[in-house]
């Protein structure tokens, strides 16, 4: 597979702690990829890593192929969840010294600049003092500061919080637009719905360790339980032979659980025969959210959901 990032048996202890433990995965070229885990997990430690702020003290990460090195923090660009921008900088000679900072000449600056803040339509803010702009105003502009410079590999950690509905829009858009330019984005967040909705692949750590890694549709189709929805046109008020569980009934509506081998072909068909008029028949997925806690509790020793 073509891999942005590679990571391999990647370690990091603080002190006596163990923070990152032997974790291995790799990020597909171009993927929207989500790094989740549980508060403590070793997420940012793993970010700290990638983004060469600290050293692993085991493994090896490749980024487009070759070892990590001290050329590479330009090719990536880091929005932590911590925003890092002067309060009494000005917008537009904050985003020039960013700019520089991450090795663009200053025409090339300059462009870009002009490129992003049109697109987001925030040039009016050239002149405003940061600690003059709102929460979601200055993500925004933390947002520009890590595009910036054209970086291959984008790291978001939490980009939507603060943001109103329409510009968590504008940002989704812009995370989608960039990723079908090719660029690769890693999304850190613990907003499962976010997750489901953007990302395409997903690496779960836990305890400093990788539990579950893969591409959403696949984590999600292993983690099924063969239950199925059904939506009647009417309400419907028969009952289903054994075989048929009935997990949740509603007047117009059945989630039904078939057991596994159960065919779902033989409750469309038994409901059918009894004459129920059905507007909507499919299959239940878990949610993320669903499949997070599933696999954390067990990797923690507890009783699976
Ligand atoms: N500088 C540090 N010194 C000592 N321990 C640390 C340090 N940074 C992180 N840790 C520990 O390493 C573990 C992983 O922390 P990390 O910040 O990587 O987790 P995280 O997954 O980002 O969590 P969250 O979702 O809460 O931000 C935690 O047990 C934390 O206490």
């Amino acid at each position: 597979m073509d891999l942005i990032l590679d990571l391999q048996n990647v370690v990091k202890t603080y002190d006596k702690k163990i923070a990152v433990n032997n974790v291995s995965f790799g990020v597909p070229r171009a993927s929207i990829f989500g790094l989740l885990g549980p508060n403590g997990a070793g997420k940012t430690s793993l970010i700290r890593i990638i983004t060469t702020i600290t050293r692993a003290d085991g493994g090896k990460v490749f980024l487009d192929g070759q070892e990590l090195n001290s050329l590479h923090p330009e090719q990536i660009g880091y929005m932590p969840e911590e925003r890092g921008l002067y309060k009494k900088m000005k917008v537009g000679e904050h985003l020039t010294y960013l700019g520089r900072l991450k090795g663009l000449s200053s025409s090339d600056t300059k462009i870009a600049l002009k490129y992003w803040m049109e697109k987001f339509e925030v040039s009016d803010w050239w002149g405003k003092k940061i600690e003059e702009l709102s929460k979601g105003m200055q993500q925004k502009i933390q947002f520009i500061a890590t595009v910036l410079h054209n970086p291959k590999l984008i790291i978001l950690d939490e980009p939507f919080t603060g943001l109103d509905p329409i510009n968590t829009n504008l940002l989704k858009d812009e995370i989608a637009e960039l990723s079908d330019k090719g660029v690769s984005i890693i999304f850190s967040t613990h907003r499962m719905e976010q997750v489901e909705e953007i990302c395409d692949n997903i690496v779960l750590i836990d305890q400093g360790q990788n539990i579950l890694h893969g591409p959403v549709k696949t984590i999600r189709n292993s983690f099924k339980k063969n239950r199925f929805q059904v939506d009647f046109a009417e309400e419907w008020k028969g009952t289903l032979p054994s075989g048929f569980e009935v997990v949740d009934q509603k007047p117009s509506s059945l989630v039904v659980g078939l057991g596994e081998g159960g065919n779902s072909n033989a409750l469309l068909q038994y409901l059918l025969g009894q004459g129920a008029q059905i507007s909507a028949f499919n299959e239940i997925l878990p949610s993320l959210n669903e499949i997070f806690i599933q696999a954390v509790n067990k990797n923690h020793g507890l009783v699976s959901l």
